[in-house]
C-alpha cells in the first residue's frame, strides 16, 4: 500500500517536469486525476506549523505578511529506522539537502525567482521530497494563505488572486482539503471553512483541523467541535497544539514539541477522552491512511488515463515525423531530404504518374476554348466596324501600301476582348497548382513544413 503513494509521487513529479500543472497545460493534463491534499487556511491560522508538526522538521520559511507565495508540494517518504534525512528540490535534481534550514532559505530563493522579491503570487508549484524515518508516506500541498486585505506592495487583487488560486488546488474533485482553523477565533468566521464548504458542499473530502487550543480563552474549550457537535464535518475534527512563535523563539525542537502536544492532551482533563485521535502524529497517519485509500480506488482510472494519453501522444509523435537532428549538418541533411521528396511528389502529380495534373490540360483544352466562343468576335470584326476603325486610325492620311494602324488597333481591341477568359483561365491553373503543392506537401512523409496558406 505504501508504495501507492510512492508511485503517485512520482508520477506528480513527472508532470511537474512536463510542465503539466493542471488545467492550461498545453498536453493533456494527468496531474487533475492524482489525488492530493491541499493544506488550506487564513494567514497565520497554523498552516505551516501543521505542515512542520506532521514532518517533524524546522524547514518552512516564516516571517511577517504573505510568506508561503507558490504552492508547495511536500512528498514525504518514509525511510528504514536509522536513514539520514535529507530533502530534495524536483528543480534541483542531483542536490541533497541534509540541512533544513538551508531547506528554508531554498524555499524562499526559488519562490523570488519565480516571482522577484515582490509580494506577488505565483501559481507554479515548488516540489520539495523529503525522505526521512520519521514521516508517513504523504503528499500535501501548501497553499497562500486566504487573506482580507492587501498589504503594502501588493496590488488590490492579491486577495482575489489567492482565493482563485487556492479555489483551482480544492475545487478538484481528487483534492482532500485540509482546512485549518485556529480555535482561538470563532469558526464562524474561519477563511478555511467557508471556502470548502463552497467546493465540497457535503464535506466528503475535507478534514477540518483545529490549531491553537492552548491559546483559548480560560473557560472555554472546543470539545463540542472536537467531537463533532457543533459544526459537524463528515470526518472527525482533528485538534493539533503547535509550537507557540515563544517556543520558535527560543528554537524548541519539534520531537519535544510533540511530545508536549501528546502530554497536552493526554493530561488535560477537557481533552482526555479525545487523546487518542488529536495530535499531528495522529493526524500524520490518519491523512495517510485516507489518501492512500483515495488512490487505490482512483487507480483504474488513473490508469487508463496514463494510457490513454499514451495514444495520444504517440499519435501526436508519429505526426510530427522523425526526430530532427541537432547538429547544423544534419538538420541541412534532412531540409535537403524534405525538398527532394517535396518535389518528387509535386513533379509527379505533374507528370500524371499521381492525379491532378489532368486538371491543367483540361483549362486549355475545354475551358479557355469555350469561353473564347463564347465571344462577340462577329461584332468586332464586322466590315462597317474594320473600315471605321482603319478610317480612324490614320486622320487625314492617305494609307499609301497597307492601313498599318488600323490593322494594329484592329489586333490591340480584340486582344482586349480575350483578356477576361485568358486570366480567369490562368487563375483557374494557378488554384490547381496550389492544390497540388498541398497534396504533395501532405503526400510528403516528414511533415515539418509550415502551414501553407
Ligand atoms: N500557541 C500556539 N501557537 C500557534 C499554534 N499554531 C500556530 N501558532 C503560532 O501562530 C503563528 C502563525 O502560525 P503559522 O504556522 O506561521 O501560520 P500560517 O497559517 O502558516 O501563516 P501564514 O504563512 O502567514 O499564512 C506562529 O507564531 C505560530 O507559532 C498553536 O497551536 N499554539
Amino acid at each position: 500500500m505504501e508504495n501507492l503513494i510512492s508511485l503517485v509521487n512520482k508520477i506528480q513529479r513527472a508532470c511537474t517536469a512536463l510542465g503539466d500543472h493542471g488545467e492550461g497545460s498545453a498536453l493533456p493534463t494527468l496531474w487533475d486525476s492524482l489525488p492530493a491534499i491541499a493544506v488550506v487556511g487564513g494567514q497565520s491560522s497554523g498552516k505551516s506549523s501543521v505542515l512542520e508538526s506532521v514532518v517533524g522538521k524546522d524547514f518552512l520559511p516564516r516571517g511577517s505578511g504573505i510568506v508561503t507565495r507558490r504552492p508547495l508540494v511536500l512528498q514525504l517518504h518514509k525511510l528504514e529506522e536509522g536513514s539520514r534525512e535529507y530533502a530534495e528540490f524536483l528543480h534541483l535534481p542531483r542536490k541533497r539537502f541534509t540541512d533544513f534550514a538551508a531547506v528554508r532559505k531554498e524555499i524562499s530563493d526559488e519562490t523570488d525567482r519565480e516571482t522577484g522579491r515582490t509580494k506577488q503570487i505565483s501559481s507554479v508549484p515548488i516540489h520539495l521530497s523529503i525522505y526521512s524515518p520519521n514521516v508517513v508516506n504523504l503528499t500535501l500541498i501548501d497553499l497562500p494563505g486566504l487573506t482580507k486585505v492587501a498589504v503594502e506592495g501588493q496590488p488590490d487583487s492579491i486577495v482575489q488572486d489567492i482565493e482563485n488560486m487556492v479555489r483551482s488546488y480544492i475545487e478538484k474533485p481528487n483534492c482532500i482539503i485540509l482546512a485549518i482553523s485556529p480555535a482561538n477565533q470563532d469558526l464562524a468566521t474561519s477563511d478555511a471553512i467557508k471556502i470548502s464548504r463552497e467546493v465540497d458542499p457535503t464535506g466528503e473530502r475535507t478534514f477540518g483541523v483545529l490549531t491553537k487550543i492552548d491559546l483559548m480563552d480560560k473557560g472555554t474549550d472546543a470539545v463540542d467541535i472536537l467531537e463533532g457537535k457543533a459544526y459537524r464535518l463528515k470526518y472527525p475534527w482533528i485538534g493539533v497544539v503547535n509550537r507557540s512563535q515563544a517556543d520558535i523563539n527560543k528554537n524548541v525542537d519539534m520531537i519535544a514539541a510533540r511530545r508536549r502536544e501528546r502530554e497536552y492532551f493526554s493530561s488535560t482533563p477537557e481533552y482526555k477522552h479525545l487523546a487518542h485521535r488529536m495530535g499531528s502524529e495522529h493526524l500524520a497517519k490518519m491523512m495517510s491512511k485516507h489518501l492512500e485509500n483515495v488512490i487505490k480506488s482512483k487507480i483504474p482510472g488513473i490508469q487508463s488515463l496514463i494510457n490513454k494519453t499514451i495514444i495520444e501522444i504517440e499519435t501526436e509523435l508519429s505526426r510530427l515525423g522523425k526526430p530532427i537532428a541537432t547538429d547544423a549538418g544534419g538538420k541541412l541533411y534532412m531540409i535537403m531530404e524534405i525538398c527532394r521528396l517535396f518535389d518528387q511528389n509535386y513533379k509527379e502529380h505533374l507528370d500524371g504518374v499521381r492525379s491532378g495534373g489532368d486538371k491543367i490540360y483540361y483549362v486549355f483544352d475545354n475551358q479557355l476554348p469555350a469561353a473564347l466562343k463564347r465571344l462577340q468576335f462577329d461584332k468586332q470584326l464586322a466590315m462597317e466596324n474594320i473600315r471605321k476603325l482603319i478610317t480612324e486610325a490614320d486622320g487625314y492620311q492617305p494609307h499609301l501600301i497597307a492601313p498599318e494602324q488600323g490593322y494594329r488597333r484592329l489586333i490591340e481591341s480584340t486582344l482586349v476582348t480575350i483578356r477576361g477568359p485568358a486570366e480567369a483561365a490562368v487563375d483557374a491553373v494557378h488554384a490547381l497548382l496550389k492544390e497540388l503543392v498541398h497534396k504533395a506537401v501532405s503526400e510528403t512523409p516528414v511533415c515539418y513544413f509550415p502551414k501553407l496558406s
